[in-house]
């Protein structure tokens, strides 16, 4: 689905981040990406959101070359992957349901057309008696449903989340956990990255390492 070849990457003239990767995620499947902070994680991310472009090496993603994807192209693939920002980048002044439903009204569908959609997500993550609130008034761990909910409303075929247990406490992590593991099971590839050792061990899932701008792939 998506796939690197020797990819490398440097910010302007700074040094290389990422070095050689070769990495294919595949349909369906579910990884961690770990490494020591500073390793690369959000800037592996955000080359498979198309939101970087690689200084070297092939990227191909849903069987397009990446550096033949027009302007135009890129928010139609772009639609196809669902992320989940480390700082969640929810709007204040909409409540979490204007929030998730966000997207689609961008695409100009009546409210009619997804609001069972939207209500039916939000209680999937647990927030069905939060939809009409403001992010300033939800707590970490929901704020964190919230963005999960919003990146997974055009029913993406990869979920990347960066962080997603970074700052709430172990239970609401494992519950976390359980919903990435609940959405790959219905379909979806998901890569979490994580520095978390603790949630990697509850999952017997593919781990991708970077270290030294290198990723070793674990299956
Ligand atoms: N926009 C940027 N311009 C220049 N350097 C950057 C930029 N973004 C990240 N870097 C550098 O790239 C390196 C990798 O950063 P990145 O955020 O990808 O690591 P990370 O593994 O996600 O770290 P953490 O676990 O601490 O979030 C770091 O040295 C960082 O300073």
């Amino acid at each position: 689905m998506i796939r690197f070849e020797n990819v490398g990457l440097r910010y302007g003239m700074g040094p290389e981040i990422l070095r050689d990767v070769t990495l294919h995620i595949p349909e369906r499947s579910f990884q961690f990406l770990s490494g020591p902070s500073g390793a690369g994680k959000t800037t592996l991310l955000r080359l498979l959101f198309l939101s970087l472009k690689p200084t070297r090496g092939l990227i191909t993603v849903f069987g397009k070359d990446r550096a033949r994807i027009t302007r135009h192209e890129l928010p139609l693939l772009r639609r196809r992957i669902g992320v989940v920002f480390q700082d969640f980048r929810l709007l204040d002044h909409m409540t979490t349901y204007e929030n998730v439903a966000l997207p689609l009204r961008v695409r100009g569908r009546e409210e009619a057309s997804y609001r069972t959609d939207v209500t039916e997500l939000l209680k999937w993550v647990g927030l069905g008696d939060r939809m009409h609130v403001l992010p300033p008034i939800l707590s970490g761990g929901e704020k964190q449903r919230a963005a999960i909910a919003r990146a997974l409303i055009e029913q993406p075929e990869v979920l990347l989340a960066d962080e997603p247990t970074g700052n709430v406490d172990p239970p609401l992590a494992r519950r976390l956990l359980r919903l990435f593991i609940e959405l790959n099971r219905l379909g979806t590839a998901v890569v979490i990255a994580t520095h978390d050792l603790g949630l990697m061990d509850q999952v017997d899932a593919r781990r991708l390492i970077l270290s030294g701008g290198r990723l070793d792939v674990y299956e």
